[in-house]
């Protein structure tokens, strides 16, 4: 495992350029960017697609800290799965660097990407290419299996997963006896029958009817709170992204235009392409009170409405409706940890009509 202070997963200046002598090109357009007055990873994007190049990730650099549940959003086209797919080293990246446990996995030979996959890095994707011959017990097991672990060790490991994701009594089922739902959750206990310790989920619910998506997100949140795995979630729904997320990065065109919490995405957009995002979003269900909250002090008066920084703001609009002075606002130790004015709850609901 990583000390606290390292990320769990540090990307920088990654790229990812198709075409033939992809890495000359990147290399040239980047120094030729350099001598340019200005010049940065927008114009060497621009002298590559002029050159008839697909730069899909340009100079990407984030952090995803141990844990964490860092989703990554965006239009179709934008440069998601080709990102997380550098990030998992299923393409090769063509510069810039990806640290996992602080090893730049860029650099890592083929022998010791098989093992980082096989113990370390667990990837669930939309079509999870679950084998139509094998039971579901034995799909779950496979990855064991290729371990070497012994028969009786797999299935009962295999078995605790299948609890975790709903899936018992359903043992000796075969996948074209499966619902999608149920199939996506084989997919996800296979993924996560190697005790991983970084996830990489590309789309895993798009396929799947609303009612059951958000059943399985649910189900996904649970289980995350068991794991506590590090994860890195793709997904172009934004109210999938809101709900799961600690952090969204949102991208465009190849680039990351912005990396935030829910509420800072919700309500502080950095440009137009975000704000559209979140146009639809009920922003008062996902922002919380600790997002527009201020440094102070403040006593707990007759008329308190018990305001916590957790609490959304539409729930603490509602308590706050006919005060008009700041109030406190508490944790759960009853500790006084800031104040709010009512009328900056309202406010920050109000932030896209600008
Ligand atoms: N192997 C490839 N060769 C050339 N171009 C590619 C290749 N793979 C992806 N691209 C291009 O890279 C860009 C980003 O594609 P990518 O699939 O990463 O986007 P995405 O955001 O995941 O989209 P979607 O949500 O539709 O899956 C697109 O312009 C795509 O056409």
């Amino acid at each position: 495992m990583s000390g606290s202070d390292n990320p769990a997963i540090a990307c920088r200046g990654l790229w990812q350029v198709f075409g033939a002598g992809a890495d000359r090109a990147l290399a040239t357009a980047l120094a030729t960017a350099l001598d340019r007055a200005g010049g940065d990873a927008a114009r060497a994007a621009a002298d590559l697609q002029a050159d008839g190049f697909v730069p899909a990730v340009q100079d990407a650099g984030f952090e995803v800290r141990e844990g964490e549940l860092f989703v990554i959003m965006g239009l179709s086209g934008s440069g998601k799965s080709t990102l997380i797919r550098c990030i998992s080293q299923l393409l090769p990246g063509t510069a810039g660097e990806v640290l996992v446990d602080g090893e730049n996995i860029m650099r890592a030979g083929r022998q010791r990407l098989i093992e980082l996959r096989r113990r370390k890095l667990g990837m669930v994707f939309q079509h999870f290419g679950l084998f139509p011959h094998m039971t579901v017990a034995d799909n779950v097991a496979y990855p064991l299996r290729v371990q070497g672990i012994g028969r009786a060790a797999r299935r009962a490991k295999a078995q605790q997963v299948i609890d975790l994701v709903g899936l018992d009594g359903r043992e000796d089922h075969y996948p074209r006896q499966l619902s999608g739902g149920q199939r996506q959750r084989v997919g996800i206990a296979r993924s996560l029958v190697t005790d991983c310790e970084v996830w990489f989920l590309d789309e895993p619910f798009s396929a799947l009817d609303p009612l059951i998506r958000r059943q399985l997100q649910d189900e996904f949140l649970a289980i995350r709170t068991k794991l506590k795995t590090t994860i890195v979630f793709i997904t172009h729904d934004i109210n999938e992204a809101l709900k799961l997320a600690d952090r969204i990065a949102i991208m465009r065109d190849g680039r990351i235009v912005q990396i935030g919490t829910p509420a800072e995405i919700v309500l502080k957009p950095v440009d137009d392409y975000v704000r559209e995002f979140s146009r639809d979003v009920a922003k008062g269900q996902h922002a919380r009170v600790a997002s527009v909250m201020q440094a102070g002090d403040g006593e707990r008066g007759p008329d308190d409405p018990g305001l916590r920084p957790d609490m959304t703001l539409d729930a603490a609009l509602a308590r706050c409706m006919d005060l008009y002075q700041p109030v406190p606002v508490w944790d759960r130790a009853g500790q006084c940890v800031g104040t709010v004015h009512p009328a900056d709850l309202a406010a920050a609901l109000q932030v896209e009509e600008a």
